[in-house]
Parts: C-alpha cells; structure tokens; sequence
C-alpha cells in the first residue's frame, strides 16, 4: 500500500460518516445556496506575471508537524495582503490537520479564489467543496481511474469551479489532458517515496497543450524556485511548507510574487 492509498482509505472512512450525517440532496440544496464560484483560471492566468497560490497547511505526511495554525482565516487574509492569486486550505484531517471548518473560516476571509486541497475521490466531495465555497478542486490523477476521473473534471467544471488536476509523470499528463483539463498541477512531490524533485515541473511543461494554465507545486522554497518554474512556463505555483514555518506570511507571499513579476522574465514569458 502506497501513502496515497492509505491516504485515501482514511478519506473513504471519514466521507461514509459525513455522508451519513448530510445527504447529498441536502448539500445539493446548500451548495445552491452559496455564492458562483469565481472565474480561478482567470485569476491564475496573467502573461506578465506567475501568481502565487498559498497554502494553509498544519502537518503532513513527509515533513509531521509544521505549523499549529490556530486562526486559518486570518493566516489567509496575510497572505492575500501579500498579493496571493488564491488560497490552497487543506482540507484532509488525519495526515494534513485540516478541516472543512478551514475552508469555511478562510472562504469567509478573503475575496480571491479558494482551493479546496483534499483527496477527492467522489462526486459527493465535489458537492461539498461547492457547499463550502470551493472556487477550485484539486483531483489527483494517481488516485483515480480514468473514467471518475473524467467524470469528476465534468462535475467540477459543471458546478462552476475549476479542476486543478494534479499529474507526477508524462503518462499522468496525458490522462489529464484527456479527462479536460483547464488547469495542470505538477506535483514535484512524489507520493510514493514522498521526496521533492523540483526538476519535474521543466521536464513535464513542455509536454502540456497550449491553453492549459500550468501551476508547479511542492518544494518551493523561496523567490528563487518561483522564477526558476516562470522560466520554465508556469502561470502559477502553489506553496505551503516555506510559507507556514516562515517568519511573516504576507512578506513571505510579497517576495514570491515580485519573483513571479521580475522584469528579467518579461522576455521569457512573452
Ligand atoms: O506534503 C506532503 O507531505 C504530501 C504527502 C502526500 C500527499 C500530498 C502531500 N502534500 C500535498 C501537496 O501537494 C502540498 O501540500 C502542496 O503542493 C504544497 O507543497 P509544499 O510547498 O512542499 O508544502
């Protein structure tokens, strides 16, 4: 058994009790309730500039403990001050420390897109995701067959939000693409062994349709790994570790998006 499947048997466990507790007709009724999702991919896709999505994250798998994270909304609200494109709440309680009270608090603290970061493996987690606000849902292509995969993209896309799908390898890529894909994730991170090759976004961007916006995730460690993955062609990158145990999380975010904005990438990037 590979971390990402224990992972995902644990979500399976905590889904059948919160699918008990509201039925998916009732969180139909709620996610009805709530405002459109925002339009993420225009958010996240600027040619001058590679935004910055911000991750609030307690713990992990790979690294355990990394931040107590007592007020998640006003964590959030620093980082957009700092100039954060969205905001990534990881929702995934046992190995993660998260909860879909996170995303409530930080969907009521700031106005750009919210990113519910999670293992979702079910159409009732995507109604979820929409019930608490949800603008964007990560699905991770080594979690799923090929046919939910592409049935989960359409239910995303269908509510309003935008799929972030999240690939590791060149054959991932392709599923993805597939599956209709607006938004690529490649995780540097790789699930099995859990160790971080930052060379894997440069080696997969090429591969990636034009149209598709391109967000590098995992491992950055500051304003120099944001400007080595805009060279390479990403619109965004996502970011957790390096911001949660940092020092101050709005000046944190602000150099990694002046990173993504130096005048020394115009010529790359256009
Ligand atoms: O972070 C982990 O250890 C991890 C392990 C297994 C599955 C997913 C995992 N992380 C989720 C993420 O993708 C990251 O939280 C996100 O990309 C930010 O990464 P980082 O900046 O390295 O914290």
């Amino acid at each position: 058994m590979t971390v990402l499947d224990e992972i995902v048997a644990g979500v399976r466990a905590d889904l059948a009790r919160r699918e008990e507790a509201t039925p998916l007709p009732e969180l139909k009724v709620r996610a009805a309730r709530v405002p459109e999702a925002k339009d993420a991919l225009s958010w996240l896709h600027d040619d001058a500039a590679v935004g910055v999505i911000a991750e609030v994250k307690r713990s992990s798998p790979s690294k355990g403990a990394l931040a107590p994270i007592l007020d998640p909304a006003a964590l959030a609200a620093q980082y957009a001050a700092g100039g954060a494109s969205a905001i990534s709440v990881l929702t995934e309680g046992r190995r993660f420390g998260g909860s879909l009270d996170d995303l409530d608090a930080v969907r009521a603290a700031v106005d750009v897109p919210v990113l519910r970061k999670d293992f979702v493996v079910t159409p009732y987690q995507v109604w979820e995701s929409r019930a608490h606000g949800a603008d964007i849902v990560l699905l991770i292509v080594a979690a799923l067959e090929q046919t939910v995969l592409t049935s989960l993209v359409e239910r995303v896309h269908s509510l309003g939000m935008t799929a972030l799908v999240e690939v590791h390898d060149a054959e991932e890529l392709s599923r993805a693409v597939d599956a209709g894909a607006r938004c690529l994730g490649v995780n540097a991170r790789n699930l099995k062994t859990l160790e971080v090759d930052r060379t894997t976004f440069a080696r997969l961007a090429p591969l990636v349709p034009p149209g598709i916006v391109r967000v590098a995730e995992s491992g950055v460690r500051g304003p120099h790994d944001v400007m080595d993955h805009a060279r390479s062609g990403a619109d965004a990158v996502l970011v957790g570790e390096s911001l949660v145990t940092g020092k101050d999380p709005r000046i944190a975010v602000a150099d990694l998006v002046a990173a993504g904005a130096h005048p020394s990438l115009r010529a790359v990037r256009q």
